[in-house]
């Protein structure tokens, strides 16, 4: 790690290591937090006597079960699956679930911290947690995906509730997979509970904008950050890196908001196109054909493919990473901030390295840290659950202005943090502190538990 703790919370970090050994993710997300509380602490001392950090550093509940399922062939499979409650001091835990074969507890525990402040951003009544699998969707018919999603729930349904943890989506799980553990949680409960998961279809309970919200609210952020500073993103050339759900509606609302976006990736490779990304061609190659990035260039011949390229070496005025944890190192910070990057807003969750956090923020461009930039889906997961609470169907511009509106204070609340904090355009400081003092308070209110 880089930036250095303060003394006092030099212990609670080791003790973190001590416990949690080999979970370098999740390391990796408390020591980012820790780096800015320090102020804090010297402004509230009370939560150093209540031990509110220790207690928000250890997880409420970790759940790890065994799911096995047979595949077309009928050969049986062995999946590890997992949910960490880690925090319900603002409401039920809420977090999404993510189905990649790089999935371990430290990846979950990881998501689940930053969950806990990103969900208090919001200013909605939701705590923190996080779950999913080592299971690869890739490649697997739906029936295959059906049954590991319904073994899946078969164990975890006895822990989840619209009042209790309310799941939805992250890598590597959209609707179907939604639409699947709701049908068996459905079927095992005999409730029609449709609080109990968010990102649900629209004909069954799901919310309008709700596919939308993460990639619209990531860019919602970063016009905020740039209008902080006189400056919009209209006629500006954007980088995004991934191409699935939150990466695909960053690219829209970008194209909505008069930017271009030239460039996007997946696992793979990165495309490049200088007329601006075809989104029309891109849902149909990722969402309806589900195949590689490359396909791109059977419909745009002009367009590049590059196999295993660096998506962060295109020159651009605004990077959104929207793919994966560290996916953007010091190295790629440097390169963009070379070329001319003037901001970068986290669509995905921990996309930056440390270090590539410190060379943005030395080099004092807009920096939007995930907790605070990504957090319009779980925003309007929230505002599901709200629908779904009152027997309602909210229209998309209605929907789509209440997430402006959440992702407009979130920048407000960050921004002034900061500057209360004595780090003015920090927001990684901002979104840190302001997130922890709601939940803080919460905890000291409701006592050692
Ligand atoms: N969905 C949501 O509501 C929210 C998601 N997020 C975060 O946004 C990010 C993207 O999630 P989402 O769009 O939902 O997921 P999707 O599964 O829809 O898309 C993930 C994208 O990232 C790429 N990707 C995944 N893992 C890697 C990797 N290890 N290396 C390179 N590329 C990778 C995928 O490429 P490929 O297809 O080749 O694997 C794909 O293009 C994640 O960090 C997630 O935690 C944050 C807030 C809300
Ligand atoms: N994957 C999500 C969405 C969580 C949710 O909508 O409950 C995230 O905020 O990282």
């Amino acid at each position: 790690m880089t930036a250095k703790l303060d003394e006092k919370l030099v212990p609670i970090y080791q003790d973190v290591l001590h416990r949690n050994p080999g979970e370098k993710e999740f390391h990796q997300a408390v020591h980012e937090v820790l780096e800015t509380l320090g102020p804090v602490l010297v402004k509230y001392p009370e939560f150093a006597d209540k031990k509110i950090i220790q207690r928000i550093c250890e997880p409420e509940r970790q759940i790890i079960f065994r799911v096995p399922w047979q595949d077309d062939q009928g050969e049986i499979h062995i999946n590890r699956a997992f949910r960490v409650e880690f925090n319900s001091a603002l409401g039920p835990y809420k977090g999404g679930m993510r189905f990649h074969p790089s999935v371990y507890l430290g990846i979950i525990k990881f998501l689940g911290f930053e969950q806990i402040f990103k969900n208090a951003l919001t200013g909605l009544p939701i705590g923190g947690g996080k779950g999913g699998s080592d299971f690869d969707p890739k490649g697997r018919s739906d029936d295959e995906i059906m049954r590991f999603c319904q073994s899946l729930m078969t164990e975890l349904y006895r822990h989840l509730g619209e009042y209790t943890d309310v799941p939805a989506g992250d890598i590597g799980v959209g609707g179907r997979e939604i639409g699947y553990m709701f049908g068996q949680y459905k079927r095992i409960t005999n409730r029609y509970e449709s609080g109990v998961f968010t990102g649900k279809g629209l004909d069954w309970g799901g919310s309008r904008a709700r596919t939308e919200a993460t990639g619209y609210g990531t860019v919602f952020f970063t016009h905020e950050m740039l209008k902080a500073r006189g400056d919009s993103l209209d006629g500006k050339t954007v980088v995004v890196s991934g191409s699935g759900n939150v990466a695909t509606y960053a690219i829209e609302k970008c194209h909505e908001l008069g930017a271009k976006v030239i460039a996007c990736s997946d696992s793979q490779g990165i495309i490049v196109d200088e007329k601006g990304i075809d989104l029309k061609a891109l849902k149909q190659i990722k969402e309806i054909e589900r195949r590689r990035i490359s396909a791109y260039t059977e419909i745009h011949k002009d367009a590049k493919y590059v196999e295993g390229g660096n998506i962060w070496s295109v020159p651009c005025d605004v990077a959104l990473p929207c793919a994966t944890q560290n996916e953007l190192n010091a190295s790629d910070a440097k390169t963009l901030v070379e070329n001319g990057c003037i901001a970068v807003a986290e669509g995905a969750n921990m996309p930056t390295t440390p270090e590539g956090i410190l060379l943005f923020q030395d080099a004092k461009i807009c920096y939007g840290p995930g907790k605070a930039a990504n957090a319009g889906g779980v925003a309007t997961s929230a505002l599901e659950m709200q629908q779904n609470a009152s027997r309602d169907s909210w229209t998309f511009d209605y929907t789509q202005k209440r997430l402006e509106e959440i992702m407009i204070d979130i920048h407000k609340n960050c921004y002034e943090t900061a500057a209360e904090f004595g780090s003015e355009g920090n927001y990684v400081l901002g979104a840190n502190v302001n997130g922890f003092l709601r939940v803080a308070k919460a905890m000291t209110a409701m006592g050692v538990i």
